[in-house]
């Protein structure tokens, strides 16, 4: 059994297929991408794999039938869609607060994720005084803050210079190597060349080919 199955999964709204005829199996401790245009239907899927929304068929993770209406369907590190920072706080403090949350995260791993992504040359800084680039780097910390076996990244490149992204590829790397799996929508096709063990693309609502 795959870590990741869809069988059949599909999702209509208002008489409009968004996805359908979904059927794909991604393997534990890859990092699989999701490759497509913008509204291929990449996001859709990443949430129907976390239960966000409701869609037909049926998903397991890790063997766990997906339940929309459960509190937290599915245990992940995710960045989708804008990250979810609390601007009035220093990177530090949005790190930290996530730590309040989940006993399973160490100082430690904060300051290196803050160290690595050189969000810690300005510790009093508050984020709503972030670039963009900064952001998206916190929110990618956050994602991997914890090591949750599942990793979900919507287009993690997003505002990143060559640099960041070239480290980004790094650490994805490193996780990989703890034994997280990683599955990434991204229409960024070098990030995919450098990052992806398997590739999926999305057309018009599914999944079209594997690579
Ligand atoms: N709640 C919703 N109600 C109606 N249509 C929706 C809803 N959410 C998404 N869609 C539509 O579904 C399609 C797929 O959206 P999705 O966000 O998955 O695209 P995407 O591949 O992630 O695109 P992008 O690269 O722009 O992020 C789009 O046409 C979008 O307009």
């Amino acid at each position: 059994m795959s870590f990741i199955e869809l069988k059949q999964v599909g999702k209509v709204v208002k008489k409009r297929a968004l996805l359908h005829d979904i059927n794909a199996c991604i393997e534990q401790n890859s990092i699989t991408t999701l490759e497509g245009i913008n509204g291929s239907g990449k996001t859709l899927i990443l949430k129907a794999i976390l239960g966000l929304i409701k869609v037909t068929g049926s998903i397991t993770v890790n063997g766990k039938l997906v339940k929309p209406e459960e509190p937290y369907p599915v245990k992940a590190g995710i960045l989708i869609e804008n990250p979810s920072l609390i601007e009035e706080f220093t990177a530090y403090q949005n790190l930290l607060l996530l730590a309040k949350l989940d006993s399973n995260i160490q100082i430690e791993e904060i300051n290196y994720l803050l160290d690595y992504f050189d969000l810690s040359r300005f510790p009093k800084q508050k984020v709503k005084k972030f670039s963009l680039g900064m952001k998206q780097k916190l929110g990618i910390a956050q994602a991997l803050l914890g090591k949750y076996p599942l990793i979900v990244l919507d287009e993690p490149t997003n505002a990143l210079d060559q640099e960041s992204i070239a480290k980004l590829v790094k650490l994805i790397h490193k996780y990989q190597h703890d034994g997280l799996t990683f599955l990434i929508a991204t229409h960024d096709s070098n990030f995919v060349e450098q990052v992806a063990t398997k590739e999926l693309s999305v057309q018009e609502g599914t999944i079209n080919y594997e690579k």
